[in-house]
């Protein structure tokens, strides 16, 4: 299976996804609270179901792990080579919110790298997909589609941060940079407006799971750029602690 040509059903799928949470966005919708206390609502429930269905039509042999699908034990995800990563709503907190910045996230990792990435943003009409090796795109609120890359390297460097989990060891990081200007993004818009050339780093010391952030590291590896653990090595998936240690996503100038 060549990832170029399963591409345009997962755009489709994540499509799908999108618009049945804008639906709900746009509704009177319930917050719940799971055991860790993160926010869930109708919607990550919806999208889930519908990326689910479609990507099981799409391919009934690739295992899933999704946020919001039951724990399965390392026991038998040490045995994947291939998996789809999916995060039906990453940003909840944005979604409940209501300022737009969440989106609809669904990566396929082999090796333990994501080597195909759709991250769509359901409110901000926008959609960004990546494909290792064959570069990432854009389709812009107007429905035109076009080749995104990171920016080149400059002076006075663009950092992008959590909108609701900046906390003291990001900032820490952050002022060892000099100049920079901030810019804040949820959720794995992060990854996406490096890869479109809007920003250049995005320092992340603080937890993740590999649902966060496996389609943003796949749009913005086929862009241009890197995601790295603070000791330098290649932020992996398929671990068995699915949370993520503390990485930075960057340019690839900037390593
Ligand atoms: N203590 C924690 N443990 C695990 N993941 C956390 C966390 N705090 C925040 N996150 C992750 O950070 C994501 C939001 O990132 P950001 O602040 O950059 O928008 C959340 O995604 P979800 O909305 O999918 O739960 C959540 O998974
Ligand atoms: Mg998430």
């Amino acid at each position: 299976m060549q990832c170029s040509d399963i591409l345009p059903d997962v755009i489709r799928i994540a499509d799908e996804a999108s618009e049945r949470v804008l639906h709900i966005y746009e509704s009177d919708f319930k917050v719940q609270y799971k055991d860790d206390d993160s926010p869930v609502t109708a919607a990550d429930l919806a999208s889930h179901d519908v990326i689910v269905n479609g990507l099981r039509a799409i391919s009934h042999d690739i295992p899933i792990l999704s946020e919001e699908g039951r724990d399965i034990p390392w026991e038998e995800r040490k045995h994947w080579q291939r998996f789809w990563l999916v995060d039906p709503i990453d940003g909840t907190r944005e979604f409940t919110q209501r300022n737009g910045e969440f989106t609809v996230n669904i990566a396929l990792i082999e090796d333990g790298q994501p080597v195909m990435g759709v991250v769509t943003a359901p409110a901000l009409k926008e959609a960004f997909w990546g494909v290792s090796g064959e570069g990432a795109h854009k389709r812009d609120r107007t429905g035109k589609v076009h080749r995104i890359q990171v920016a080149e390297p400059r002076v006075g460097k663009r950092v992008v941060a959590s909108k609701n989990h900046l906390n003291d060891e990001t900032r820490a990081f952050i002022e060892t940079l000099g100049d920079h200007e901030l810019v804040q993004a949820g959720s794995s818009l992060k990854f996406c407006r490096i890869a479109e050339g809007r920003a250049d780093i995005y320092p992340r010391l603080g937890p993740t799971s590999e649902w966060d952030t496996g389609a943003g590291h796949a749009v913005l590896a086929a862009s241009g750029g890197e995601v790295r653990t603070l000791e330098g090595a290649p932020l992996r998936y398929g671990k068995e602690d699915v949370l993520n240690p503390w990485f930075v996503g960057a340019a690839n100038w900037y390593f």
